[in-house]
């Protein structure tokens, strides 16, 4: 039977000891299913997804239990890092309606607990990584989670609007670290995979960013589209979504993919920008507004990626 939870109050102000919950007690002691939430596991489901994508479609392969040991690597070690970003950012996190039901605002958890937890399952995930895989794979992950961490939780994002485009790079690496796991090195198509994502994060984010703006802009955090404004974002959105449609096909066009890919990666990137297109051309929204295209927008972000990613290793094994 699922054990039943009594609700916590909204957290309010920050434990600056950094060693108690936000709300001075633990409503009720942390259990596993608050450690998982620390790691952020549906966002991470696509880290993982496309880590193993990386490792699936590279040219040469390796026994399914070093796959299984890299992918958990990059999967711990994902999670590790939002539960040190959940660290950090916990007062924050109580501030916004979208993040006030994580374990820290709502004092399930000690502050101590989460940081420890981060550090310990990143640097296990690093070191497996080393001793199982290979040093230049642990060497990409270790960089992707002090991106994530420490680049952009705690330097970028409080500080400019050009966060997530400079941060987007700590999504990006997983493909990478899959293909170099399974190849031992780096080369054209898995810096490609790189690129997608990087240019897939901005129009994935600021989707989001323009629906949930006042939460961003409660807690003083300079969201471009707190910042810059809404038509800018809207502008900014469709810029990325138009440099997308030719980098997603680059893979098949350098020989990397073959055509079921490359027929996949333009009818998706042409959703995609013709549902950008509605975003980046929209007037001005009023506060009754419902937002419905940019919720549109954000959720086919997702699916695209998978997607994406999907043909990709369609097309490696049944190549036309
Ligand atoms: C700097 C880069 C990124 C930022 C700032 C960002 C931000 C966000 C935010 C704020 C959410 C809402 C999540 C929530 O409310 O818990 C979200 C959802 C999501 N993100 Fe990202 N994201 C980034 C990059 C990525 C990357 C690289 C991936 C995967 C490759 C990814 C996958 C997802 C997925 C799958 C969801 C949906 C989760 C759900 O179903 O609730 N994101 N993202
Ligand atoms: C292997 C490895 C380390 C991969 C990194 C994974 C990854 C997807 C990083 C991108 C960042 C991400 C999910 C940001 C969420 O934004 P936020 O943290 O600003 O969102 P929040 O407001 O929901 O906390």
């Amino acid at each position: 039977m699922t054990q039943s939870r009594p609700p916590a109050p909204h957290a309010p102000a920050r434990d600056d000891s950094g060693q108690t919950p936000l709300n001075g007690a633990l409503q009720v002691p942390a259990d596993w299913r608050d450690f998982f939430a620390l790691t952020k596991p549906r966002v991470m489901s696509l880290v993982i997804f496309t880590g193993l994508c990386g490792l699936l479609a590279a040219p040469e392969r390796i026994h399914p239990v070093l796959a299984f040991t890299a992918i958990l690597c990059i999967a711990v070690g994902a999670g590790g890092a939002a539960a040190l970003n959940q660290w950090w950012e916990a007062d924050l996190d109580a501030g916004m309606k979208r993040t006030a039901a994580r374990p820290l605002p709502q004092g399930r958890m000690n502050r101590t607990d989460a940081r420890d937890f981060g550090v310990a399952i990143s640097a296990g995930s690093v070191l497996l990584m080393g001793l199982a895989i290979s040093w230049l794979a642990a060497a990409i992950l270790a960089i992707s989670i002090l991106y994530y961490a420490v680049v952009y939780t705690v330097w970028l994002k409080p500080r400019t609007p050009q966060n997530i485009v400079i941060g987007g790079g700590a999504g990006a690496f997983p493909p990478l670290i899959g293909w170099v796991a399974a190849t031992g090195e780096i080369s054209l198509m898995p810096v490609l995979l790189f690129a997608i994502i990087f240019f897939w994060t901005p129009p994935h984010f600021w989707a989001l960013a323009l629906f949930v703006k006042s939460d961003y802009a409660k807690v003083g955090i300079p969201m471009l589209p707190v910042v810059a404004g809404e038509q800018a974002t809207r502008r900014q959105i469709l810029i990325y979504a138009i440099l997308l449609l030719p980098l997603s096909v680059l893979p098949w066009w350098v020989g990397g993919a073959g055509s079921i890919y490359g027929v996949s990666a333009a009818l998706l990137s042409l959703v995609f920008l013709a549902l950008s297109a509605r975003v980046g051309l929209r007037d001005r929204t009023g506060p009754d507004d419902t937002m419905r295209p940019e919720k549109q927008l954000f959720a086919y972000s997702v699916l695209y990626l998978f997607a994406l990613f999907a043909a990709l290793v369609v097309d490696r094994f049944l190549p036309l």
